[in-house]
């Protein structure tokens, strides 16, 4: 993270044309699909020479279409490098920043100074970005690092998905500028901070839990034992919903599309392809959960009966 920081600092200071970004995207774009397609390649045909232990469950089928899609190998590496872990934190998520940051060099070029509604997207996404980078050892307990081998699904994810999707909503207001008020902006402030503090305290919660149960932090709250011998929460975040932290990603979301106004519905796909994709994630979790803890999960789920949305899902 430093080094990223330090490389942009220093390619701002040397007045490097940062706002061309905007009309490179496309061809950016087009060369990282074709780099992600090489790169699924190779770690396709690498998979047959790894032994079957560190193939991923789901994508040994022996049907080569969606083995490739999916991801024959689970973690694969190049010596202690982890091609899978590097992907998912790294080129994407930075590259999403530094592209956000092109754009809104683009708007001081045109229009000689940012506009409240870039400043905003560009600084809810950088902190989304920094939180993940801060906390990066929390990636490796999520499903696609554990469970999901690494093939085209999640490459193309990782290195085209992120910079060049996130990053809408600031490729919008280069084109279309919007003018937001203070209270309009105070009110979308007041909505991002609150979704970043329940994503943030809820996966703290849950992630210092698992590191040491008896920290002050979380030793007071109820718990259900299950066969495993892991224990369950079932209070604080953990006993509102069952996904807390899904919940405040998807108030952040809307948080990042708000600034561009109503005028069309291109900024709001983020938040539509997420609340897809975190209901279909959810889903995998509850089975995956479900078969890793019986009945303790049951017992879970009427306890804290609401998934993602309290009263509502
Ligand atoms: N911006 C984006 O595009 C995306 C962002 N995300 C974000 O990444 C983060 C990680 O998400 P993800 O990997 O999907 O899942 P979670 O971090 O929610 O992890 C789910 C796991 O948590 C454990 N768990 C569930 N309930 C409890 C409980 N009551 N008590 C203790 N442990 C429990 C279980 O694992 P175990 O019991 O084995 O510990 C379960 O498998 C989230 O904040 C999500 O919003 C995710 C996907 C895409
Ligand atoms: C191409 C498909 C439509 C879907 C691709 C999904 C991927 C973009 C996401 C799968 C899980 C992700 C996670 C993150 C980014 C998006 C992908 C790669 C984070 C790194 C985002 C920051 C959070 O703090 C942690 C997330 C972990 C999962």
């Amino acid at each position: 993270m430093c080094i990223s920081v330090g490389l942009v600092l220093l390619l701002l200071k040397l007045g490097a044309p940062l706002g061309r970004l905007f009309e490179l995207l496309l061809p950016l774009a087009v060369c990282t699909i074709v780099l992600s397609f090489l790169l699924s390649i190779f770690l396709y045909a690498r998979s047959f020479s790894v032994s079957s232990d560190a193939l991923a469950p789901g994508g040994n089928t022996g049907n080569h279409l969606y083995d490739f899609f999916i991801g024959r190998e689970l973690n694969p590496r190049i010596q202690n490098f982890d091609l899978k872990y590097f992907c998912e934190l790294r080129p994407g998520l930075i590259g999403w920043v530094v592209i956000n940051l092109g754009l809104l060099m683009k708007e001081v070029e045109l229009r000689g100074s940012p506009s409240l509604a870039m400043i905003l997207v560009n600084g809810f996404q950088l902190l989304y970005v920094g939180d993940a980078l801060w906390n990066e050892e929390a990636v490796l307990s999520t499903m696609d690092i554990v469970h999901d081998g690494f093939g085209f699904m999640l490459v193309f994810g990782d290195l085209v998905w992120v910079p060049f999707a996130y990053s809408l909503q600031a490729s919008f207001l280069v084109v279309h500028p919007q003018a937001l008020s203070m209270l309009g902006a105070a009110v979308i402030i007041a909505l991002n901070g609150m979704g970043y503090y329940i994503f943030r305290s809820s996966n703290s919660q849950k992630n210092q839990f698992r590191r040491d149960p008896n920290h002050p932090n979380v030793s007071k709250l109820r718990t259900i034992p299950t066969a495993s011998g892991k224990k369950l929460l079932v209070s604080g975040w953990w006993g509102f919903v069952r996904h807390p932290n899904y919940l405040g990603d998807l108030l952040m979301a809307l948080a990042w599309s708000l600034p561009c106004g109503f005028s069309h519905l291109l900024p709001y796909f983020y938040v539509t392809y997420f609340t897809v994709l975190l209901i279909h994630r959810e889903a995998r979790d509850e089975r995956q959960c479900k078969l890793k803890y019986g009945a303790s999960w049951d017992s879970y789920c009427k306890q804290v009966p609401y998934r993602i949305f309290p009263y509502i899902y």
